[in-house]
């Protein structure tokens, strides 16, 4: 059974975790469910009586945190709303995650996704809720906190100075929908944790827009290269193509429709911008291995189609080429394909 005061969570990785742990710290905290999707995490959360852990700073104590639902996804049959939805799952993976809670979504419901990259509320309109009238209302995070996963029901947060922001997602069909996404904005707020602050939303497109910039860069050249973020910032012989990158993401957000009647210092993105933003980006963030390095070594799907990719997508629709984007993106593609192509290559010489 739940309430328009549950949580659900779906996606247990460090951020879903880390989210996850921060609520249920609160003084009076939420109710709140993971919606689990391997059975194997299921069980050990079981094993350790439905509760996760958080230690501040790698050798700090270990804080738990219990007394979580957690609901098997595929094997349960419940088909109660669901009214507030954190999703962490990565990108790519965004539909396929709802699939199965799909028919309990709906305008009833707040969406908020913490994730890397952008065009997950198109593919989530086109591809789930076409019917705007059953649209849920999106809420758009940024998490700019160092948070990994120690084993699968432990997190450690690498320092206390990191923070989040959180802003309501608007867009053309975004009226007076009945979803009261009012009750998850405050208790993602409340949390001394996770240091949230609420933006409006051209001050949060903004800073997902200069944040896509600096992944742009940072996370296909440190897949491809198998190097650490500072590694970008030493190699002279990429700097050409930081500065190509830039250019074309720069010529698509000067173009784009959502950023046109926007005040001049919402709007603008010169390629200086974007660099200095890629610089201090690399600088905080040097000894860190990407997402997408780290995606590639562990052989799993990247985010490169919501990242360049949808730079690419952007620029087509907007008449740019966006060649230098376009290649990385395929390039990204190929490197993540390798093994599988390898192995079919092995098998067919085989026969
Ligand atoms: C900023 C950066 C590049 C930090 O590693 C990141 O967001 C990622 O790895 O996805």
């Amino acid at each position: 059974m739940t309430s328009a005061q549950t949580t659900h969570i779906i996606g247990l990785g460090s951020i879903g975790s880390f989210v996850a742990h921060s609520l249920r710290s609160l003084p009076n905290p939420p109710s709140v469910t993971l919606l689990v999707h391997r059975s194997n995490l299921y069980e050990e959360l079981a094993s350790k009586g439905w509760k996760l852990g958080l230690r501040l700073g790698e050798n700090g104590d270990l804080q738990e945190e219990g007394e979580f639902d957690a609901e098997m996804l595929g094997e349960s049959s419940d088909s109660h709303p669901i009214y507030n939805l954190i999703v962490a799952v990565k990108a790519s993976a965004t539909v396929s995650a709802l699939e199965p809670i799909r028919h309990r979504l709906g305008s009833h419901s707040t969406i908020c996704l913490f994730q890397n990259g952008l065009g997950q509320v198109e593919d989530l309109n086109k591809r789930m809720f076409p019917d705007i009238s059953t649209r849920p209302t999106y809420i758009f995070g940024i998490m700019r906190h160092g948070v990994y996963l120690r084993s699968s029901t432990e997190v450690v947060l690498a320092s206390s100075n990191g923070c989040a922001a959180v802003g309501i997602v608007r867009n053309e069909e975004f009226s007076s929908r009945p979803s009261q996404p009012q009750f998850l904005l405050d208790v993602l707020l409340k949390s001394p944790v996770l240091r949230c602050e609420k933006m409006e939303w051209p001050h949060l497109l903004r800073e997902q827009l200069l944040k896509l910039a600096a992944n742009c860069v940072l996370n296909p050249l440190t897949a491809l290269l198998d190097v650490r973020n500072g590694d970008i910032k030493d190699n002279r012989d990429l700097w050409p193509l930081h500065c190509r990158l830039l250019k074309e993401i720069s010529m698509v957000y000067g173009k784009l429709p959502e950023l046109q009647n926007l005040p001049r210092d919402l709007a603008h993105f010169s390629v200086e911008l974007l660099e200095n933003v890629l610089l201090d980006t690399i600088n905080k963030t040097a000894r860190n291995s990407s997402s997408m390095r780290e995606d590639i070594r562990k052989g799993r799907e990247t985010e490169i189609e919501y990242i360049n990719g949808w730079i690419v997508r952007r620029g087509r629709e907007l008449g740019i080429d966006c060649v230098a984007n376009e290649s990385i993106t395929q390039l990204v593609l190929a490197k993540s394909h390798q093994d599988g192509r390898d192995k079919n290559f092995q098998i067919w010489k085989a026969k």
